[in-house]
């Protein structure tokens, strides 16, 4: 059973609190589609206030916020300017090639962060033989270079130069709650260098479903045609959108002990031989390990873990990723430096 493991794979994995749970069993319902829920309009007007923008629309995953948010800015043909790991690049199953059609040209992001000179020399010039670049997506925190933020001067450079362009940005803000708790500022300070923003309610917010995508009326009003056309134009998802209500009002503020827990796990574990890791990324709730000194790849070292309780993802690298989320409390940490420490002991 779940209870017994120490699960840090991703904080995709948090279960919605009671209060989340009472609030969908009571959530007033209609058909979303008539535009008729009146809890998934209170969640959207909600979300377009904390983010600053004109409207916003619940979606069914971040994955399906991003595709839509892309598909309603390009065109099939355009070319989209992109982080090389970032996760609409790498985990998104080749999505925006299958469903806007459109190609990528992906920057090398130092921690995450594309330089903004960078983005525009790969902008491309008007030439019978160029695709238009027609997108510039960034990622805030940036999940791979280890929940790295955006600084905001760098955000600001990156959002004058595609205006300059007259190119739209999007900010797939999966987790922006826990950059604007680490920067100090409020979600609408980094969303407004955007022209559209998408941010997860089910991952340190834990609401168990769901994303929004905000921007202006007009293009939430396309984009909401993109939405259905995937199929995800939902009937009575007030019952989801309550929860995410709760994540927005009780759930925020609490993201700073998944930092201090992440710069806690950082600091045991860096301290451990056979383990690097760079911790000027360690800023947010996500922490990134090389544990090429162990000499055994993601796997190995994830199935030694599991064995001594601890759940990390896999792979066939040398960096492991751990996540910290709601679930998991400072003595969950101290476990996990333990079995880790016990893997080295084993190994070296
Ligand atoms: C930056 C970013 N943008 C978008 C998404 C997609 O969100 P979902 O489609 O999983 O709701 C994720 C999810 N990230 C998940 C995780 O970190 O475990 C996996 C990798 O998909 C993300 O990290």
């Amino acid at each position: 059973d779940m209870e017994k493991f120490i699960d840090l794979r991703s904080d995709t994995v948090t279960l919605p609190t009671q209060e989340m749970r009472e609030a969908m069993y009571r959530a007033e319902v209609g058909d979303d589609v008539y535009g008729e829920d009146p809890t998934v309009k209170k969640l959207e007007e909600m979300a377009a206030e904390i983010t600053g923008k004109e409207a916003a629309m619940f979606v069914t995953s971040g994955t399906q916020g991003n595709q839509v948010s892309i598909m309603t800015h390009t065109h099939p043909g355009d070319e989209i300017i992109l982080e090389e790991k970032s996760h609409i690049f790498t985990y998104e199953v080749g999505g925006i090639g299958y469903l806007a059609g459109v190609q990528t040209r992906t920057i090398p992001g130092k921690k995450g962060v594309m330089d903004p000179s960078e983005i525009e020399a790969a902008i491309r010039e008007d030439d019978i033989h160029f695709p238009k670049t027609s997108l510039i997506c960034v990622e805030n925190t940036h999940n791979r270079a280890g929940g790295t933020v955006i600084p905001l001067n760098v955000l600001k450079w990156t959002y004058e130069i595609a205006q300059n362009h007259g190119i739209p940005v999007h900010l797939d803000g999966a987790r922006i709650f826990n950059a604007a708790i680490y920067l100090g500022v409020p979600v609408k300070e980094i969303a407004k260098f955007a022209d559209s923003v998408m941010f997860c309610l089910s991952k340190g917010l834990c609401a168990p479903v769901g994303s929004i995508v905000a921007g202006s009326r007009e293009f939430i009003k396309r984009a909401r045609k993109f939405r259905k056309m995937l199929g995800g134009g939902l009937r009575q998802a007030g019952i989801l959108a309550a929860a995410g209500i709760v994540a927005l009002e009780k759930m925020v503020g609490r993201l700073k002990e998944d930092h201090e827990n992440a710069r806690l796990l950082a600091e045991g574990l860096n301290a451990i031989p056979g383990i690097f890791i760079d911790m000027e990324t360690v800023q947010t709730n996500i922490v990134i390990c090389d544990i090429s000194g162990f000499k055994i790849n993601a796997s190995e070292f994830a199935k030694r873990l599991l064995k001594k309780g601890i759940k990390i993802n896999g792979g066939s690298g040398y960096l492991v990723r751990f996540v910290t989320h709601y679930g998991i409390e400072k003595k969950d940490i101290l476990k996990a430096i333990e079995a880790v420490k016990e893997v080295a002991e084993e190994i070296l």
